[in-house]
């Protein structure tokens, strides 16, 4: 095990719904690796999304964005709830998620559809389907349809009207590129780049610098899909794909659908990067309609914790234990709701689960060090 030289400090911010619910064993996992000196590491928390702006009256107030510029990494939830869905964009929380997106500049966010084998029973999928299935979604996350402009609900004669623009520069198309033929070369070598060039023009330029960029890359096979077609293969024959590599939308969309091929959206991690400092967040949302049940999956967002270990601290060692300890716990039968199937011995809550987790943490640390 290696041990840092310099404090990191990281921030986090639960966010609402079952993101502090989430959340719960992050802390204990923290303070285990930091007190047995496995990592020198400061944590603070912030607020975002629907519980800051009740408390402060902004989804991302300037407290939260100082915070992340002071810190290596960070760590979030989830955030919204049908509380905040009336206000109007600039106040709801999904606004804050893609305001310190923007503001950390992480356009690069990488969703691993990784099936634990334990798991091949759990999917809505047949276990041929999905064994051993390891998919990484690339998604483009500062850009596109979420950021162009002009955006908004005009009033044209009387008629409502509501407007986004998928707009994409060169040189946006450009960097994702790189960030996914660099992973695929750690990988198996595959890109399949998802547009709907048959009818954008933004997706026709995203095709053309892909095409362009690839020429850097003689190593890596480039494929190009359409997206309605990516859908249907995902779920047709998901193991034909190593990175995927996409837009913000499409990239949205294809990877909730690339998290039930794991077994549940409850297991997807996902860490966004190319910015000054990583953020790293389950996928899935705020899960009102499970929330504060003690029923939601933590491993996606124990998982993310790893990805922050892997990207940003550069502990690839503490990564893989995070993700051996949920590994293990799987082993041993241990499911909450949303991933019970074949294999199961018992169902466990939310808080469970991750304690659970911790556990086996500090067994697989214990025997690291023998
Ligand atoms: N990154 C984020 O913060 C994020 C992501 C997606 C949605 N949202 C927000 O969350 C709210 C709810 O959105 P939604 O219902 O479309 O998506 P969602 O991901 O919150 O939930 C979709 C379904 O998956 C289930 N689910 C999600 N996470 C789970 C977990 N960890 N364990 C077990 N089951 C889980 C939920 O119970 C629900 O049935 C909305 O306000 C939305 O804008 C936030
Ligand atoms: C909540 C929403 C803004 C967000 C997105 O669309 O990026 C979410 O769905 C996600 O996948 O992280
Ligand atoms: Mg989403």
């Amino acid at each position: 095990m290696q041990t840092e030289k310099n404090t990191k400090k990281i921030l986090l911010l639960p966010g609402d719904g079952i993101g502090p619910e989430v959340f719960g064993p992050v802390r204990d996992i923290l303070e285990h690796l930091v007190t047995s000196g496995h990592v020198r590491l400061e944590w603070e928390e912030g607020l975002i999304g629907g519980i800051a702006t009740d408390r402060t009256g902004l989804p991302l107030p300037p407290d939260t964005i100082e915070k992340a510029d002071r810190c290596d990494a960070v760590l979030l939830g989830a955030v919204g709830g049908p509380k905040y869905d009336a206000l109007p964009y600039e106040k709801r929380p999904e606004r804050a998620l893609l305001g310190i997106r923007e503001h950390l500049g992480a356009f690069a966010n990488l969703r691993p559809a990784r099936l634990f084998p334990e798991l091949a029973g759990s999917s809505t999928l047949k276990p041929e389907i999905i064994s051993d299935l390891d998919l990484m979604v690339v998604r483009e996350l500062t850009g596109g349809i979420y950021f162009g402009k002009p955006r908004g609900i005009v009033t044209d004669q009387g008629v409502r009207r509501g407007i986004n623009t998928e707009t994409y520069t060169e040189p946006e198309i450009a960097r994702i590129m790189r960030v996914a033929f660099d992973l695929a070369r750690t990988r198996r070598k595959k890109v399949t780049s998802v547009d709907k060039a048959n009818v954008l023009e933004s997706s026709v330029l995203w095709r053309e610098v892909a095409v362009s960029v690839h020429k850097e890359y003689p190593d890596v096979e480039l494929s190009h899909m359409y997206v309605d077609n990516a859908a249907m293969q995902l779920v047709r024959n998901p193991k034909q794909f190593d990175v995927l590599v996409t837009g913000n939308l499409f990239g949205d969309i294809l990877s909730d659908e690339a998290a039930q091929l794991t077994g549940s959206i409850g297991m997807l991690a996902s860490a966004s990067i190319g910015g000054k400092t990583g953020l790293y967040e389950p996928i899935h949302g705020s899960a009102p309609d499970i929330a504060g049940k003690d029923i939601a999956n933590p491993l996606a967002m124990i998982l993310s914790l790893a990805l922050l270990f892997r990207y940003s601290l550069q502990r690839e060692d503490l990564a893989g234990v995070l993700e051996q300890s949920v590994q293990n716990v799987l082993k041993e039968g241990y499911r909450t709701t949303d991933i019970q199937g074949a294999g199961t011995k018992k169902i466990v809550g939310t808080r469970e689960m991750g304690s659970l987790v911790f556990h086996e943490l500090k067994k697989v640390l214990e025997n690291s060090q023998r």
